[in-house]
Parts: structure tokens; C-alpha cells; sequence
């Protein structure tokens, strides 16, 4: 679980952010107010149970301290244990308010309450071979662990490992979330991520899924006004269904195949019409009632499938691209796209995207806004951590979503329900799909096949109205 729509922003963002308060208010009662906090979520799961907490050299090991104290007052058995002296002025003064011992890292006995406080945004270098392993004792050991900001040994802005323990069973981020809690390892290592306030306002153009207000049809709604979506067919008919399936189920008030012949199958509310080549395809997307447009899944990368991409790409029309139509754009992705004026979405997984946009490099928000603003697009970079990042620098992150989504054909529904939501007019279309679908996902359970998921956008939908 992670918060909906909550900031994310790098270590360096949250410096600045915390710098800005220093100037009007001490450092340590922002430290007081983040200890507090961590100390609120401990009690709750203690219950009694003794807590050890680990104390890092810098801030992190300071909210350790403040924790440490709240937790003691409050009538817990505490047990503080450092892997060195506090060195910051903050956490020195925060480890003198503390009027226990302090034991040392490394002859720490394990407890059933564990508090991680040993490095947070400040973790600069993978965590030396010592402390990682009696880390993970430390934590395996427990019943109960709580990382305070982030699990010690995560890389703050990427998410890559850099010595984090596993079976952290709660991460307490504090003032706002950073990559690290919804990507990469994150994804593993945080556990439940919690947020707290503590009085840092944080501005970020970067945020995790929210779930989308949606309206019902109006009143004197019809079917064009609901959105018309038009999903191309190749060589896997099936992809194409599923696109379209999705995009009905998903709110469009009208569906049409474009299809070379009739394949049979789909819902009987899908309008088929015939479309042999790409100057058929041509033809037909002059129709100006037309919302959205999918080509991609299942395509295929014959001379039909370029034929029928080029029309797309030509059409002025909402385009989102997903599948083989974005292996065959390939490296020349961004030089496709900059020409066009109306709006397009891409809807790569990782293999896609690599293949489209070879240079970018960095984490996996860094990549996809640099994909985005290159290629003038708005780009779902799919996959357990999903990042959608647009040519403003907009960025929104779906992570945790159910993992019995990894199967074949979920990919075609994300198509057909973003479709849906941009024919629709949707603002956010992106952000709506991306959080249909995985709600789609959550209420179909375990094991499902991709055909089962349309039927659950319905519901999902009620939930945002
Ligand atoms: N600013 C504030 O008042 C507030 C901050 N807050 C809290 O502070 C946290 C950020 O604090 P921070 O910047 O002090 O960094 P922190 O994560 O404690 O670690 C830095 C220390 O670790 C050391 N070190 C690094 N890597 C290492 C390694 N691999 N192995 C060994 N040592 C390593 C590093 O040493 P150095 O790299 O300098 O050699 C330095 O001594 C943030 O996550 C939040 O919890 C909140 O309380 C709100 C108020
Ligand atoms: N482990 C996972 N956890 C959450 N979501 C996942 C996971 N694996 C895949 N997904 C989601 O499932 C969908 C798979 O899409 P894709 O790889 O294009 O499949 P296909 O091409 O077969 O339709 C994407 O929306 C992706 O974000
Ligand atoms: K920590």
C-alpha cells in the first residue's frame, strides 16, 4: 500500500524543503515532530513488546533518539543501540536528551520491535559489509520492524539496493515519499509505506496514483459524447479485442474494430468495420467524431502493420501506441512523434521502451520524463513500478499494484482503458487508467487471465464517481 497522491520528491528536494523551515523554526523541533511520529506508529504495533531501536551517525539517527525517549515515557521497554557517535549537531542534541544507555550496533541482541533510524536520505555509499548483516539479523529476528524515512542501505532517488535488509514490515516516509519507496527494490523492501507530516511543505511536480473523480454520463449524454475510441487489429486479433473490450467497459459510449476480415469474437456491442491497408485506415479516421485511437496490440511488424501505423500516425487525432506499433517506430520513436500536433500516448513496457529510447539513462522516473520531453508524449512506463511522465515534467507513480498482473493481455486492457478515458476527455486520462486498471486487478483476485479484467472496470469506476 502506498499513499495516493502524495509528493515524491528526491533527497536533495527534501533538503531544500527542510532547509527552508530551518530558517524560521529549529531544526530540533522538526526532529521532535519526526520522532513523534515515528514513535505514534511504534506503539501502535508494540503492544507491549520490548523495542530495540538503532541509531545511525546522522538526522535519521536523530528521530531515532527522539523515539527512543517518546517510546520510554510512554511506559515501553526501550533498548537503543548505535553504530556510532551521533554527528550532527541535531542528533547529538537528541542523543544527549536521551537518558539511557546506548548500546553498540554490533553487540545489539535482537528484539520483537525493531527501529531502523540508521541512515535515511543521507545514505551515500552502499552500506559497509558490518553493518548489513546484523542489519538483516536484527530485522529478521523481530516481529515488528519499522524503518524510519527509508530501510537502511536504499538508494534515496533510485530505489537500487545498496545493503537494505529484507521483511521490513513498515516504512514510516517522513514529509513526503521518495523514489525509493515506489521503485525498484523499494518495491520489496519498504514494506507497507506510511507518510507523515511533519510541517515541511514540499512542492513536486512528481506524485503516486490517485484514485481519479470521475462523472457520469450527463444527462443528455449520447454515445459520441461518451467517446468514440477506434482500436486497429493485426496479426493477434485477440490483443485488439482485449483493447477494445477494455475501452467499452472502461466508459466509451461507441467501439469500432478495425478489422481486415471478420475474426469473430468480442462483445456484440463491438462495431466491426473493415480495413484492409493503411489508405483503408487513412480513409476511415477522417470520421472527426472519433476520441482516441489504439494500433499495437498485437499488431504484428509486417508491411500491413507499418501501413496501418503511418495512417494512425498521420490521422490528427488522440493516438495511444502500445505494443508492436512501438517496436516498429524503435530508435526513431522520438523523430515520429514530434511531428504530430494532436495528443499521443505511449504505453511501453520496459523491453519497449528500451528499444524506442536507448540513451535514456538513470532511474526509472529520470528515463521516462526524459522520453517524455524528447518525444513530446505522454509515456506509461509499465511494470510493477509504473511511471507516467509528460512533457511538462509531470510525473505520477503506480507501484504495488496486484502482481497477478503480470499476465499476457493485461497490457492490451491498460490500452483500451486509457482510450476510453482520453475519447472520454479526461484531463488525466493516464493517471485514471493506470488506477482503474490496478483497481480492476485488486477485485479480480488471484490468477486471473486478462480476459476477466474489463469486466471489473465497471466496479472500479462506481468507486470514483
Ligand atoms: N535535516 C533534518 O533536521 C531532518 C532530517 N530528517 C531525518 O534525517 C534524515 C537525513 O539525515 P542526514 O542527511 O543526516 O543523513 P542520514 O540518512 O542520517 O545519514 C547520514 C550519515 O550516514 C553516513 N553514511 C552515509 N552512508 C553511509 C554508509 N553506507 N555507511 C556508513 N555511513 C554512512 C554519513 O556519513 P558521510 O557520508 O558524511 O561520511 C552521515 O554521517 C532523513 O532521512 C530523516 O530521517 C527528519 O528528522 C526531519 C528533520
Ligand atoms: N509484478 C507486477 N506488479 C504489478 N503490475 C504488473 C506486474 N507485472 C506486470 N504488471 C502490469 O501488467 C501489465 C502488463 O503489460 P504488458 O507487459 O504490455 O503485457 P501484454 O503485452 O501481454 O498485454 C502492465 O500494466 C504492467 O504494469
Ligand atoms: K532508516
Amino acid at each position: 500500500m502506498i499513499p495516493p497522491g502524495a509528493p515524491i520528491v528526491t533527497a536533495a528536494q527534501m533538503r531544500a524543503a527542510e532547509e527552508a523551515v530551518f530558517r524560521r523554526e529549529p531544526q530540533e523541533d522538526v526532529m521532535e515532530r519526526a520522532g513523534a511520529a515515528v514513535a505514534r506508529e511504534v506503539s501502535r504495533f508494540a503492544q507491549g513488546a520490548p523495542i530495540l531501536v538503532l541509531a545511525g551517525p546522522g538526522n535519521n539517527g536523530g528521530d531515532a533518539y527522539v523515539a527512543a525517549r517518546l517510546l520510554k515515557a510512554a511506559g515501553h521497554d526501550v533498548a537503543i543501540a548505535a553504530s556510532g557517535e551521533p554527528g550532527t549537531g541535531a542528533a547529538r542534541a537528541m542523543h544527549g536528551r536521551w537518558d539511557g544507555e546506548v548500546g553498540s550496533l554490533y553487540q545489539a541482541r535482537p528484539r520483537p520491535v525493531l527501529v531502523d533510524g540508521l541512515f535515511g536520505t543521507g545514505l551515500s555509499r552502499p552500506l559497509e559489509r558490518g553493518i548489513a548483516p546484523v542489519l538483516a539479523e536484527l530485522v529478521a529476528a523481530s516481529r515488528f520492524s519499522l524503518a524510519i524515512d527509508l530501510p537502511s542501505g536504499l538508494a534515496t532517488d533510485t530505489g537500487a539496493d545498496l545493503g537494505a535488509p529484507r521483511g521490513i514490515s513498515a516504512t514510516l516516509a517522513l514529509g513526503a515519499l521518495k523514489p525509493a519507496h515506489v521503485l525498484d527494490k523499494g518495491l520489496e523492501r519498504c514494506g507497507h509505506v506510511l507518510l507523515a507530516d511533519i510541517g515541511i511543505p514540499v512542492e513536486s511536480q512528481w506524485r503516486s496514483v490517485a484514485r481519479p473523480q470521475l462523472a457520469p454520463p450527463g444527462a443528455r449524454a449520447h454515445k459520441y459524447s461518451r467517446g468514440l475510441v477506434v482500436v486497429v487489429e493485426g496479426d493477434m486479433p485477440g490483443a485488439a479485442r482485449l483493447a477494445a473490450h477494455a475501452a467499452m467497459a472502461g466508459g466509451a459510449g461507441y467501439t469500432v474494430l478495425a478489422s481486415a476480415g471478420d475474426t469473430g469474437g468480442g462483445p456484440d456491442a463491438l462495431v466491426r468495420q473493415r480495413i484492409a491497408s493503411g489508405d483503408d485506415l487513412a480513409d476511415f479516421l477522417t470520421e472527426t467524431r472519433i476520441g482516441a485511437v489504439v494500433v499495437g496490440p498485437g499488431l504484428g511488424r509486417d508491411r500491413r502493420a507499418e501501413g496501418l501505423l503511418k495512417a494512425a500516425l498521420n490521422a490528427n487525432l488522440p493516438l495511444i501506441l502500445d505494443g508492436d506499433a512501438l517496436t516498429l517506430l524503435g530508435k526513431s520513436a522520438a523523430a515520429w512523434l514530434q511531428r504530430r500536433t494532436a495528443a499521443t500516448w505511449l504505453t511501453p513496457h520496459s523491453g519497449e521502451f528500451d528499444r524506442m529510447f536507448e540513451g535514456a539513462e538513470g532511474d526509472k522516473i529520470t528515463r521516462t520524463l526524459m522520453a517524455a520531453a524528447e518525444a513530446r508524449v505522454t509515456v506509461i512506463h509499465k511494470g510493477a513500478d509504473t511511471v507516467i511522465a509528460t512533457p511538462r515534467g509531470e510525473v505520477r507513480v503506480l507501484s504495488r499494484a496486484s502482481s497477478w498482473l503480470s499476465t499476457a493481455g493485461t497490457g492490451d486492457v491498460l490500452a483500451g482503458t486509457l482510450a476510453a478515458q482520453v475519447a472520454g476527455g479526461n484531463k488525466q486520462a493516464a493517471e485514471a487508467a493506470a488506477w482503474l486498471h490496478a483497481r480492476a486487478a485488486a477485485l479480480a483476485g488471484p490468477a486471473f487471465i486478462a480476459d476477466a479484467l474489463p469486466m471489473h472496470l465497471p466496479q472500479a469506476i462506481s468507486e470514483c464517481l
